[in-house]
């Protein structure tokens, strides 16, 4: 239920979380309820790529910065067609935006797109709770959806778990399309939707690559129909526990020595493929400066991430798969967790990270280069 009055500074609203802890504030974006796994994000800017990211689907995603929507909305931003998050939590939205291609502000924008937020939340509060709670499931409530807590409390707990949950086919196009070359063609590359961010695509066309993007159920022979000299699998939301259909398309393209390049759900599919288990973390990685060192040049970049799984692989050892030897191409200097795989014996890789950069650091496009020379070698 959601009403499209605007909410800034007007009805009262209540964050709700499944332990029990209750952050009160105003409604911020549209009035009503709304229901999803609370995250927190440390990104100071770009919470129109955040907000329109399909891998938040679900999501209720809390601003660690203090003060959103500064930069109003334009139109050049978005990682997909519609805003993703299922919820907002900010301290202080903007009440002015203020820059040059700010179309609208933050607030009409989550209203005209039915979004439920909270602001005037204790944000920093609420991070802290999130890292020694872990991410959980949580309820935003405002106006008339307002109850007494003990009925919130349980519809919040009546919710489904993240852990388990199935989502990127709802995320996914249905029909394939194809995002052309910049310049001269040099490569024709099959993009399996798990719930592409636009840039992706767009990082490959500046290359010289044609991307043909396909549904998440795109079939081995729609895939190669396509002739294509590389195969991507992107981000995308939900458990990659979930995600057999494309771990077997997956497994069909390694056996086939294509070169494969995944992102984010993209290298938890390559982790399952090799036989690697993934796990929930316990409040994830969302952010643009998380530091990441590619242990095969040692370098360490600063890199957008978002991502509550992580693939459970051993970091000190090349590990002998059914597509021969693998091992841990990138790891988070912050807590260890895995963020990149590559085999030494075929030409396949992933980060769990964004080299699409969007909105983030660029010290991480190399990879896309790395994808280039994967398909220059396979043609050599
Ligand atoms: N951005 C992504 O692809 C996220 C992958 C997966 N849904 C996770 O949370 O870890």
């Amino acid at each position: 239920m959601t009403t499209s009055t605007r909410g800034a500074a007007k009805a009262p609203a209540v964050l709700v979380l499944e332990d029990g802890r209750i952050f009160r504030g105003r409604a911020y974006g549209a009035v009503g309820e709304t229901f999803g796994e609370a995250v927190f994000s440390t990104g100071m800017t770009g919470y129109q790529e955040t907000l329109t990211d399909p891998s938040y689907d679900r999501q209720i995603v809390v601003a660690t910065a203090p003060q959103i929507g500064n930069t109003g909305w334009n139109d050049e931003d978005d990682e997909s067609g519609r805003i993703w998050v299922s919820g907002y939590v900010v301290r202080d939205p903007a009440r002015v935006p203020s820059n040059w291609r700010a179309r609208r502000s933050l607030d009409d924008e989550l209203v005209a797109q039915g979004i439920v937020g909270i602001s005037g939340v204790d944000t920093r509060a609420l991070t802290r709770h999130l890292r020694e709670g872990g991410s959980m499931r949580a309820g935003v409530f405002s106006g008339e959806a307002i109850a007494p807590d003990a009925e919130l409390l349980a519809r919040v707990r009546a919710q489904p778990h993240m852990k388990g949950a199935s989502l990127y086919e709802e995320v996914a196009t249905k029909v394939a399309y194809v995002v052309p070359a910049v310049g001269e063609k040099r490569f024709t590359v099959a993009a399996i939707d798990l719930g592409i961010k636009g840039m992706t695509p767009h990082r490959m066309a500046e290359r010289g690559i044609e991307v043909h993007v396909l549904p998440a159920t795109a079939s081995v022979d729609e895939v190669y129909a396509v002739n294509p000299d590389g195969v991507f699998f992107s981000n995308g939301p939900g458990d990659p526990a979930t995600a057999e259909g494309p771990v077997a398309l997956m497994t069909e393209v390694l056996e086939r020595r294509t070169p494969l390049f995944g992102i984010c759900f993209g290298n938890q599919i390559l982790g399952r493929a090799l036989g690697f288990g993934t796990y929930k973390l316990k409040y994830g990685h969302r952010g643009i400066n998380q530091p990441v060192q590619d242990r095969t040049t040692g370098k360490v970049e600063v890199t957008a991430h978002n991502h509550g799984f992580a693939v459970d692989a051993p970091l000190d050892k090349v590990s002998e798969t059914k597509f021969g030897r693998a091992e841990v191409s990138h790891v988070c200097l912050n807590d260890d967790v895995v963020e990149g795989l590559q085999l030494l014996d075929q030409p396949a890789f992933s980060v769990q990270y964004h080299p699409e950069a969007a909105a983030g650091p660029h010290d991480a496009a190399y990879l896309f280069d790395r994808f280039v020379s994967l398909m220059e070698g396979q043609r050599a």
